[in-house]
């Protein structure tokens, strides 16, 4: 049995990952953690989120008792925290000796020159960023295996890369062109104009400018244009991606290349046949579908994910799983 620290606990992605391990018979849950002065310390999780009824707990505050009871009683944590607040108690959990598995982007970088320009913080804890593995469980489940600094996905670069990656070797100069939409969770619980129910209006932002291009252009090695759309809807990601291949590319490459999921129990590939975002959510699944024109050598693949799911805390689980050899 494994016993895990869930920090973060009543945010979307949290109270996920709460649900998820609840309901593993080989991980146990050592607490529920807001911060120190949050408005929802002490509350029962199923206050905030009824649906979770059947789990008695309550959110604790993350006091330095509260951080060391979670050295003494926990094998892990958690971090389903904004990236400031990851980067400090990622590190100082490691450094404890726990295994992190951390849903920000604050590790997800090992260039710390990346971390100024895309989430306006130098990295304070580089020997820590050193040890970190990439979470994308389908591609470095050794990796995830081996480190206990995981660094989990976002939810964006996990549709994309999964669609991606098994085309590499066949990707043509240009670049890859993702244009995804996202269901307002991606944006998190609080409350903020932006995402309050009468101004979400299916939009582009970000444009030529949001932190996900460079993460999955690390994470492929290779360039992209990436442009996230926000769509009036809850819960999924849908990226729909175009590239130019290799002259003289065919279906059966490409076919082949994506033989790669044959035995990824949680990746489904269709050719000519496109993802729906209601076929994923609540699930840990990725969809993909993807056409060919020979005669341009242009592929679409799209990618369909539940973002707090597989773009998520499901992807964290896997990642646990892996870690822990479960
Ligand atoms: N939403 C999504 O689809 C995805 C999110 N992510 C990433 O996961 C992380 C969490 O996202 P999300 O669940 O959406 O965020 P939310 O805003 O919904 O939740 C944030 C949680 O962090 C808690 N928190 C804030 N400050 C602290 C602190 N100092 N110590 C302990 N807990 C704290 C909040 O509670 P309180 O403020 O009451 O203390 C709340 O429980 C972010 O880094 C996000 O970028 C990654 C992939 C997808
Ligand atoms: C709809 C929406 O706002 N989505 C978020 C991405 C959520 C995610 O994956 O988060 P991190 O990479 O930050 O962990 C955004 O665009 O910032």
């Amino acid at each position: 049995m494994k016993n895990i620290a869930i920090i973060g606990a009543s945010g979307y992605t949290g109270a996920q990952i709460t649900s998820l391990i609840d309901a593993e018979p080989e991980l146990a849950i050592q607490g529920l953690y807001v911060s120190e002065n949050s408005l929802d310390k002490g509350r029962p999780l199923a206050d905030l989120y009824p649906v979770y009824s059947h789990i008695d707990l309550c959110l604790s505050p993350l006091t330095a008792e509260a951080k060391e009871k979670i050295l003494d009683e926990a094998d892990a944590v958690v971090l389903a925290t904004e990236h400031s607040v990851s980067l400090e108690l990622a590190a100082w959990f490691y450094e404890q000796g726990l295994a992190v598995f951390d849903l920000s982007g604050a590790y997800r970088f090992a260039d710390t020159a990346q971390y100024p320009k895309w989430y306006g913080f130098e990295h304070s804890h580089p020997e820590v960023l050193a040890e970190a593995v990439y979470g994308l469980a389908e591609w470095n489940a050794p990796q995830i295996a081996a480190s206990r600094m995981i660094a989990v996905p976002g939810c964006y670069p996990t549709a994309s890369l999964t669609a991606l990656k098994p085309l590499a070797a066949l990707l043509g100069p240009a670049r890859p062109v993702i244009n995804a939409v996202s269901g307002v969770t991606g944006a998190g619980r609080k409350a903020q104009l932006h995402t309050s129910f009468c101004e979400v209006s299916l939009t582009p932002y970000g444009v030529l400018g949001h932190r996900h291009q460079p993460e999955i252009a690390t994470h492929l090695g290779q360039e992209v244009i990436f442009t996230p759309h926000l769509g009036n809807f809850k819960r999924g990601i849908l990226a729909t991606i175009t590239v130019q291949l290799k002259p003289g590319t065919t279906e059966a490459d490409i076919a082949s290349a994506y033989g790669v999921y044959d035995t990824a129990p949680l990746v489904t590939v269709k050719h000519n046949q496109f993802p729906k975002l209601d076929d994923v959510v609540h699930t840990p699944n990725c969809h993909l579908g993807w056409k060919f024109d020979a005669a341009s050598g242009y592929l679409v693949v799209a990618s369909a994910i539940d973002n707090l799911m597989k773009g998520a805390a499901s992807q964290a689980l896997q990642c646990i799983k892996l870690h822990f050899a479960l």
